[in-house]
């Protein structure tokens, strides 16, 4: 009850009322940070790989999102999980230019974990395909294929995206945001 009087009150007044929890997770280097400081800032600059986490809060229509980014180097991805409890939304970021075997099927077994995560049942899956600026990069169908995504046992949905001129970013929170209610209703 006290959910809805509170979406209603935001929805009446144009307030940003409702604060969703999104975690950002991927290989490292795959653009997760570019795309935080894109969507926050509205322009990128050099990145570092990140150690431990960076965390912004995003507004997107009339809802606030609290993006964790958490870094991707090897080591530390067994440290994501510590960070789903509350979580409404997944963005799982990969790039596309990448088609070094080994590196997809790091990124399939990532992906694929999710599926197993408690606290990551009812979060959709906002994939987004990046660096699609760069040549010979995979198009969705290419990443649909090569990541078996047809086997994915999460609701998802993949989104072509380009962090750095920031082409594609709002279109998949445009999807998120719709799952995430869909969910929360
Ligand atoms: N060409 C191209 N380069 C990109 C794009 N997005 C990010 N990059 C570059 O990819 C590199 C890594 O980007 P980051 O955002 O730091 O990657 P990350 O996923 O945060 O990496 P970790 O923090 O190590 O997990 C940087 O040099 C970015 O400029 C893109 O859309 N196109
Ligand atoms: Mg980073």
């Amino acid at each position: 009850m006290g959910k809805l009087l509170s979406k209603a009150f935001s929805l009446l007044f144009d307030d940003p009322e409702i604060t969703y929890r999104l975690v950002m997770i991927g290989l490292d280097a795959s653009g997760k940070t570019t795309t935080l400081y894109r969507l926050k800032f509205g322009e990128v600059g050099m990145t570092n790989p990140t150690i431990g986490f960076n965390v912004e809060t995003i507004e997107y229509k009339n809802l606030n999102f609290t993006v964790w980014d958490i870094g991707g180097q090897e080591m530390v991805r067994p440290l994501w999980r510590h960070y789903y409890k509350g979580t409404n939304g997944v963005i799982f970021m990969v790039d596309s230019s990448d088609r070094n075997e080994k590196r997809i099927n790091e990124v399939h077994d990532e992906l694929h974990r999710l599926s197993g995560e408690e606290y990551l049942k009812d979060a959709p899956v906002l994939i987004f395909n990046n660096k699609r600026d760069v040549k010979g990069s995979m198009n969705s169908s290419e990443l649909t294929e090569s990541l078996n995504l047809h086997q994915f046992k999460k609701e998802y949905y993949v989104q072509n995206c380009c962090a750095i001129t920031g082409d594609g970013l709002y279109d998949g929170f445009e999807w998120l945001s719709k799952a995430i209610n869909k969910n929360n209703k």
